[in-house]
């Protein structure tokens, strides 16, 4: 149950109401009449129970070195997430009298940082890496009490159950796994009673939480590595039906048939669950014992670990169908129902040919997507802004029967998007067209639906489209009643996706959905030999367009394409190609009769002056923050003209507006936060442009 506020926070001004609590608990008066926070009456309570010492003076020996790099290294991964944090934890704890200490889930102290003094005084208490706080074993603390309530908690002085640690005030908060929410760690700040503060408790959560974070890289980057590494296995699977679990044991990814080929082979495995199967772990194959462990009925040879450079990812169950066809074993394409699965397109189907490269990585990366057109797992597509996602797309789906839909999730209201999504019933809402409407996701079965900017879904909508993608069912807003959809997801994102998870603006299990395999795009800058292609491919077209006689691409134009770094990449280049057509009907000769706008994106690349917009050191972060950056310099060096601005973005006004309010950016704000020098510049631009 959740703490109010009150509960949270020890208050050392009820001392000495705490003490005499004891004193009487100690007595046998079980109940404190109200001098003690229920959160520590309740641990008390627990010490009792447990026949804890009150008159314990401090923790229990530590473990032996050995033992305690065998409890590291079984907690690696929360060690190398917390690293940084603990790093710093010697720095800005020097000279406060506190100590930040890491324990594992069963409150045994894996590393300690902080103040020398505190460190030196924790030893006498046994504060120390190798020494277990439970509650059982100390008392009420706040490492024990916060792994028994899996909650904040502040313990204070005499609130502690044993006498030798009333000294002590201390804060803890649990660190949760951010896979399946599994407590694995505990994070605490310490110190004597007189280091007491508030913010002890804000910083143990911030810290906490600072380490989830990391452990969500962490795990989204050996999950994406999983993926890249059993996509072959699982396709030479082919008929059988297969289940891959990651190295805690979860299953993540499951044929269509596996749930019935389980059922059938008499196991009890629950798929939809995120639990982990101890006998899949990545720790009970390394002890050698996985498949002594095994289910009766699952067999050995049906096991394939997943091991890379001595890393063991996570585990493949093959159920071979080899003797006749088992029920499982998914029918030839020609059996299949027509609501059954959407077909996947044959090779030959997935056509590439409008996606014009002469550029080695893009002819492999064509390969790739080729190959990938053949299954029907979800792709995402990442890369820049016009770097040509769509038309893989387009070229994933081929000729592919069905339709092919595309829907932007960027620029769109919340409820706009959700009725363009899932449709609506008659009658849903005010203003709802009559007979209902029916959405993207309907509208692609049997074909491809192309959600572009995915990364831009609200997040309160991901659950929704979660649950599409894992049952085939779809509820339009406003209806009860579930309509069966199967349709090809390929999703796009100019955005790293990762870090929309650490960040939480992004679901991690709908992410593991959409990046079951994932392309980048890369941007046109990274392949120069494209621009010419490209170039002369859109002069061709836009001057047969106007009626006009072909011409070469004159060198003195070519170097000035070479030159410039194509931030809005080949749709930028085709914008630029088409306005010097339209606007030198004599020909191009020269560089200058490109409308190019180096200055506005060049600031991306260059520090800010004043690193108002930038980092100091000129570098960008993320694409997010790229694109918030950029947004800003637009609108800045447009003058506050948001029309202005979206054309030189290349986006609709509706979306400037839209990633606006995503970045929480207002017209006047960004105004405000220009300094003199980028006023200058901004000034020296628009006096150019006549502005
Ligand atoms: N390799 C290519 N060959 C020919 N045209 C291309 C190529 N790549 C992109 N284009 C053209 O560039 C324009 C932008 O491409 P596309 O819409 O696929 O980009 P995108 O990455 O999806 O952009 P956004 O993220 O802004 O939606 C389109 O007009 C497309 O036809």
């Amino acid at each position: 149950m959740a703490q109010t506020v009150d509960q949270m926070f020890s208050n050392p001004g009820d001392e000495l109401a705490v003490t005499q609590a004891w004193e009487s608990f100690l007595n046998g008066q079980t109940r404190s009449a109200g001098a003690l926070r229920t959160l520590v009456d309740v641990s008390w309570q627990r010490c009792a129970e447990a026949n804890v010492d009150p008159n314990r003076r401090a923790g229990p020996t530590p473990v032996s070195e050995q033992d305690l790099y065998l409890l590291r290294e079984r907690r690696r991964d929360l060690l190398e997430a917390s690293a940084p944090v603990m790093a710093c934890a010697r720095d800005y704890l020097a000279e406060t009298g506190a100590l930040m200490a890491l324990a594992d889930a069963q409150s045994a102290i894996l590393s300690t940082e902080g103040d020398s003094p505190a460190l030196s005084l924790a030893e006498h208490i046994q504060l120390v890496p190798g020494t277990r706080w439970s509650e059982h074993l100390c008392g009420t603390n706040a490492i024990g009490t916060a792994l028994a309530v899996g909650q904040p908690v502040q313990i204070h002085s005499a609130e502690h159950f044993c006498a030798g640690i009333k000294r002590w005030t201390c804060s803890a908060t649990v660190v949760r796994h951010p896979a399946d929410g599994e407590i694995i760690g505990v994070v605490d700040v310490s110190g004597l009673s007189s280091t007491f503060n508030r913010q002890s408790l804000a910083l143990v959560v911030t810290t906490a939480s600072r380490i989830e974070n990391r452990l969500v890289m962490a795990e989204m980057e050996r999950r994406y590595r999983l993926l890249d590494v059993a996509m072959a296995p699982w396709s030479a699977a082919g008929r059988d039906a297969v289940v891959l679990f990651d190295r805690r044991g979860c299953p993540i990814k499951a044929s269509e048939h596996a749930q019935i080929a389980i059922a059938d082979a008499g196991g009890a495995l629950d798929l939809a669950s995120v639990r982990s199967v101890p006998a899949f772990s990545a720790a009970s194959m390394r002890r050698g014992v996985g498949h002594a462990q095994l289910p009766a009925w699952i067999r050995a040879e049906w096991i394939e670990p997943l091991v890379v450079k001595g890393e063991h990812l996570g585990t493949l169950l093959v159920m071979r169908s080899s003797q006749g066809r088992a029920r499982w074993a998914a029918p030839p394409a020609a059996e299949r129902q027509p609501l059954a699965l959407a077909p996947a397109t044959p090779p030959e189907l997935a056509s590439f040919s409008h996606v014009l490269t002469e550029d080695p990585a893009m002819l492999e990366l064509i390969q790739r997507a080729q190959q990938l057109a053949r299954s029907k797992v979800p792709v995402l597509l990442q890369g820049e802004t016009g770097a040509g996602k769509e038309e893989f797309a387009k070229g994933i789906h081929g000729a592919r029967k069905g339709s092919y839909v595309a829907l932007n999730c960027g620029g769109l209201s919340r409820e706009l998007l959700a009725s363009e999504l899932f449709g609506y019933a008659d009658g849903a809402f005010t203003g709802a067209r009559k007979g209902g409407m029916v959405g993207k996701i309907e509208a692609a079965h049997g074909g491809t639906l192309f959600l572009d900017e995915i990364g831009e879904m609200p997040l309160d909508m991901q659950p929704q489209l979660l649950r599409v993608l894992e049952q085939g069912e779809l509820y339009r807003l406003g209806d009860n009643a579930p309509r069966r959809v199967d349709f090809r997801l390929v999703a796009a994102t100019h955005r790293d996706l990762r870090q929309e998870v650490a960040a939480g603006r992004f679901r991690m299990d709908l992410y593991y959905r959409v990046a079951v395999t994932s392309l980048r795009i890369p941007a046109l800058r990274e392949r120069p030999g494209d621009i010419a292609l490209l170039a002369r491919h859109f002069l061709e077209r836009f001057r047969r367009e106007q009626g006009q006689v072909p011409e070469p691409l004159a060198a003195p134009v070519l170097a000035g394409l070479l030159a410039y770094s194509w931030p809005g990449n080949v749709r930028e280049l085709r914008n630029v190609i088409e306005g010097a057509v339209l606007t030198c009907p004599e020909g191009l000769s020269r560089e200058d009769q490109l409308q190019l706008d180096p200055g506005l994106f060049a600031d991306l690349q260059a520090p800010a002056p004043g690193g108002v917009l930038g980092d100091e050191d000129g570098s960008v972060a993320s694409m997010a923050e790229g694109e918030e950056r950029l947004i800003a310099r637009a609108v800045a060096a447009s003058g506050g003209n948001l029309t202005l601005a979206a054309r030189r973005l290349n986006i609709a006004k509706s979306t400037l507006y839209a990633k606006m309010r995503r970045y929480g950016l207002s017209r006047d704000g960004i105004a405000g936060a220009v300094t003199g020098a980028v006023r200058g510049a901004v000034a020296g631009r628009l006096s150019v442009l006549g502005e």
